[in-house]
């Protein structure tokens, strides 16, 4: 197995009075995409802007493809997307990416990358003047343009059209098939759901909770069958014809709710002990929780 691309160990990183950052342990494995999702506040962007070597570690460990960020030999083997600017107010999208690109060894050709993300409309507007979406896009293409092995991206469609983020989404997928790393935070869980190898959940300067999209949304209490059938169903007996951790619940007269770990055994289960019991379940329905669920259940509902 190849070395990580990141490795953070007990990062802390506070500003005055605030902890940002608050003994974060993170690895990520190299040619994956991983995302770093949290909410608002979180300490997604500090642990980034750690990693691209904008801030140093005031306690821990940070180790960027087996460099000390911010170092010389690292530079340009990163490519970096800031949340904002990254551009000169004056210079055009052009203008910018060639000379990103004159910086490199062996920059990807400019023009295709212009067009592929619709900067070529820019045409000779400055970068000051350009929409949000359009200063984002450039942004991305400044990212990648040197050919990096490893790319941070922060927010990186946030405020664009669908058509632009379909867009990023497949040069983030390109990138991963030419064995490019790609680090990225979101607020979209369909966006991490659809592009992630590995996500992280980051809460108040920690990572609270790790696995691929599929394990993250698996776990938790969050899958339910649902059922209806006569009302007074004997529920302990049923409940004790299922796995231990399974919990059944008559929420109304006849609505019939089953919260645990929902596999294609326990709706058998559940059929099984229904027939045996002379019970027809109508409006079966599975419902499988998703990320953003998840998501909300570690981090809560409710804005803090
Ligand atoms: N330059 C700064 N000076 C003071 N406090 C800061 C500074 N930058 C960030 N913070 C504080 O550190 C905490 C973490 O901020 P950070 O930007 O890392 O969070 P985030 O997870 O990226 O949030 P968002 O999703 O809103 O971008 C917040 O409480 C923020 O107010």
């Amino acid at each position: 197995m190849s070395a990580p691309a990141v490795e953070i160990s007990g990062l802390v990183m506070r500003y005055r009075g605030v902890t940002a950052v608050d003994g974060l342990d993170l690895t990520v494995a190299a040619g994956t995409v991983t995302a770093i999702l949290g909410p608002n506040g979180a300490g997604k962007t500090t642990t980034i802007e750690t990693c691209e070597g904008f801030r140093r570690p005031q306690q821990g460990r940070v180790s960027v493809l087996g460099c000390t960020p911010g170092s010389a030999e690292l530079r340009p083997r990163i490519g970096v997307m800031l949340q904002a600017g990254g551009a000169w107010s004056g210079v055009r999208a052009r203008e910018m990416l060639a000379h990103v690109a004159s910086l490199h060894a062996h920059p990807l050709a400019v023009d295709p990358l212009v067009e592929r993300l619709g900067l070529a409309a820019c045409g000779s507007t400055p970068y000051r003047r350009m929409s949000g979406g359009q200063q984002q896009r450039l942004s991305l293409a400044m990212a990648v343009v040197g050919r990096p092995e490893l790319v941070f991206l922060d927010e990186p469609t946030a405020g664009l059209d669908p058509q632009a983020r379909r867009a990023t989404w497949e040069l983030i997928e390109e990138l991963r098939a030419s064995g490019v790393t790609t680090v990225l935070t979101t607020h979209f869980m369909d966006e991490a759901e659809a592009l992630s190898d590995q996500v992280h959940i980051v809460d108040a300067g920690r990572v609270i909770a790790s696995g691929t999209p599929a394990e993250l949304a698996a776990t938790g209490a969050g899958n339910t069958i649902r059922f209806r059938a006569r009302a007074g169903l004997d529920v302990i007996s049923l409940m004790a014809a299922l796995p231990a951790d399974t919990k059944v619940e008559e929420r109304a007269p006849g609505a019939y709710v089953l919260t645990g770990e929902v596999d294609p055994a326990l709706l058998a289960t559940l059929t099984a002990w229904c027939a045996s019991h002379h019970v027809l379940a109508e409006s079966v329905l599975v419902e499988r929780q998703t990320l953003e669920d998840r998501f909300l259940d570690l981090t809560g509902r409710t804005l803090r």
